[in-house]
């Protein structure tokens, strides 16, 4: 995946350290450089400032995700980086080369997959595609075809090496969608959505997969998801974006670190709808959830208390492993509550539970998730960028 030497680069860097004596060299380790970028789209009263003013530097090697609600502008700007676009303002440096000066060096290591798919060739074998591609990339397949059977071993694809991609479940149509992106050797693929429609275990493999190619074989990767989990599992930096503008730029770490809200979750056998309805006049609840758990009388050895474990009474557990519904099921009840504790209100709610005669069974921090900074930094709503609403 070597590249030739960037080009020479003119002009100061905005995210540049303006103390490094080597802003060359620096310039130089770029894989895509985006200033002042700005697009507008139609005109008049119903125009849309899709992208305003952003500029970002993107190391090569590095895994950016780019994190922000529907029409945020993370489409535009990776469509406007990849020349499908045109901006209205601003220039996009791939590799030092400027796409205003050559379209055709400027990309030739880049490659893309838009809104979650690719258009693969349904009729084509996977790898079939997977050929293809790379030789519209100028790459002789025959070349790397080691290469293709590493990226489908490890997509968990081989099997299906020589069916048609029409012949594919959506998850598997999916990552053929990115062993073509990948399958002509790119330095830097823009991934627009990655993972939508993926199952939970295709996500896992091709995050896994995304992580491998970036930290083992130098893969610059710009992806946009509204998935918080892809983001913070894959990501080197995150570039959070709102209105057009990118509202916030660091490492998972640093953005973890920032946010305010502390949260506690506490549950409790005896926390029923009046103590929780009390808790509400004085405290800031996020989120109550009543877990059952059934066993046989005196059999605490049944350890799982999962809330996917958890059984209703009454309902079919007779007919399985011979557990007849007539014996001494006993029905355990919990409630989990989240509560934001900021100041003294970590204080103010034991107390008030101590004197409901609550008794608290476990008690753990909740761990911030990038929403909830994205939520500290723009005001908006949560469940503003994955849509799934955890507000209060
Ligand atoms: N071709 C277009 N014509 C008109 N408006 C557009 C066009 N493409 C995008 N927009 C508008 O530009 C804004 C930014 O859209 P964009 O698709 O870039 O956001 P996004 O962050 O990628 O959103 P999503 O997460 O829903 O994909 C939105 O208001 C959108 O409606």
């Amino acid at each position: 995946m070597a590249r030739s030497a960037a080009n020479e680069i003119d002009g100061p860097r905005e995210r540049e350290d303006a103390n490094d004596v080597n802003n060359e060299t620096n310039l130089s380790t770029l894989a895509l450089s985006i200033t002042g970028l700005t697009k507008r789209f139609g005109s008049g009263d119903e125009s849309v400032l899709a992208v305003d003013d952003v500029s970002l530097d993107v190391k090569r090697g590095t895994v950016v995700g780019l994190l922000g609600p529907n029409g945020a502008g993370k489409t535009t700007l990776i469509k406007c980086a990849l020349g499908i676009v045109l901006p209205d303002a601003g220039s996009v440096r791939v590799f030092g080369v400027d796409v205003g000066d050559g379209r055709r060096a400027a990309y030739a290591d880049v490659d893309a997959m838009l809104e979650g798919a690719r258009n693969d060739y349904w009729r084509l074998t996977v790898r079939e595609n997977l050929r293809y591609f790379a030789t519209i990339h100028g790459v002789d397949p025959n070349s790397v075809s080691a290469r293709h059977d590493r990226l489908l071993e490890r997509l968990d694809l081989t099997e299906k090496a020589d069916t048609p991609v029409r012949d594919l479940s959506r998850g598997m149509k999916q990552k053929v969608s990115l062993a073509s992106v990948l399958a002509g050797g790119a330095d830097l693929v823009f991934l627009d959505e990655p993972t939508l429609g993926l199952d939970v275990e295709s996500s896992r493999t091709l995050r896994r997969e995304l992580r491998r190619l970036a930290h083992e074989e130098g893969l610059t990767i710009v992806l946009s998801s509204h998935d918080m989990d892809v983001i913070e599992d894959v990501c080197d930096r995150v570039v959070m974006m709102a209105g057009g503008r990118i509202v916030a730029d660091d490492t998972v770490e640093a953005l973890l670190s920032s946010a305010t809200r502390e949260t506690i979750r506490i549950t409790s056998p005896d926390l029923d709808e009046a103590v929780v309805e009390t808790l509400r006049e004085s405290f800031a609840v996020r989120h109550v959830e009543d877990l059952h758990d059934t066993s046989l009388a005196g059999d605490h050895a049944h350890g799982d208390r999962d809330a996917d474990a958890a059984v209703n009474v009454g309902e079919g557990v007779g007919s399985d492993g011979g557990v007849d519904r007539d014996q001494n099921l006993v029905e355990e009840r919990r409630t989990v509550l989240e509560v934001d504790v900021a100041g003294d209100a970590l204080y103010d709610l034991m107390e008030t539970l101590r004197e409901a005669g609550v008794t608290i069974e476990t008690i753990d921090t909740v761990r911030p998730d990038l929403e909830e900074v994205f939520v500290d930094v723009t005001g908006m709503e949560a469940g503003a960028i994955d849509g799934r609403g955890r507000s209060p």
